[in-house]
């Protein structure tokens, strides 16, 4: 079994009845929907919180109730893939382009788990190049500031045009030519104006689930 079914496919175990579920976004979190759509169809009752408008049509194709922020307080449980994840359990997500909505529902969850194959595990974050999402609005100056931080920007494109979040913004992929401090570098990039979030995840992930050499899951908290 390839590795992301794996992860997948055992995060859906810690999802229980009655429970509101954050549904991440990538080819990974992917099995964890086909899974729980399964469960649903044997009586398993949750509400799902889609990371994405794809996330959204899977849910949707795969039977599970969705709900909304007008509709409840909490998340119980958040479930999401990852670009990176480092030794401390920071990540960098973002890679598929959710991930405004994508620390929106992982900030208003109680628990956050995160997908990862064996690739994404690394020891410090940074050769992922980081996402930062902007508004298209001025974005050759929010591009400048990114810069003054000591990044490399290049702007996301879809074809030839730009590529345009599901909340309408762009996305600067951002290098590093040595390490960073996720947790400073996370609230400067915020404080850009132009800026709405970046793809840094600083001490919200509660669990991974990865696979060691022989491919046995392993649990990392
Ligand atoms: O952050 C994300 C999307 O914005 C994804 O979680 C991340 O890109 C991992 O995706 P995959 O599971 O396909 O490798």
């Amino acid at each position: 079994m390839n590795e992301k079914k794996l992860v997948g496919e055992k995060a859906a175990e810690f999802v229980k009845d009655g429970m509101i579920v954050g549904l991440g976004t990538g080819s990974t979190v992917y099995y964890t929907i086909l899974k729980l759509g399964e469960r649903v169809k044997k009586g398993l009752s949750i509400k799902g919180v889609p990371t994405s408008i794809q996330t959204e049509k899977l849910a949707r194709e795969c039977g599970i109730p969705l709900t909304n922020f007008r509709e409840i307080e909490q998340i119980d449980l958040d479930i999401d893939g990852a670009d990176e994840v480092s030794s401390e359990l920071d990540l960098i997500k973002g890679g598929g382009g959710a991930l405004l909505r994508e620390k929106i529902i992982a900030k208003a969850a109680k628990q956050c788990i995160i997908v990862a194959d064996s690739s994404k595990m690394v020891k410090q974050l940074g050769e992922f190049r980081l996402p930062v999402e902007v508004t298209p609005f001025g974005c050759e100056m929010t591009e400048k500031h990114i810069r003054t931080l000591g990044f490399l920007t290049e702007l996301r494109l879809s074809t030839d045009e730009p590529f345009v979040t599901d909340n309408g913004n762009y996305i600067f992929d951002c290098s590093y030519t040595k390490g960073y401090d996720p947790k400073k570098i996370e609230q400067e990039l915020n404080m850009i104006p132009g800026v709405v979030e970046n793809g840094l995840f600083v001490g919200m992930a509660d669990l991974v689930i990865t696979v060691d050499h022989d491919k046995k899951i392993m649990l990392k908290e």
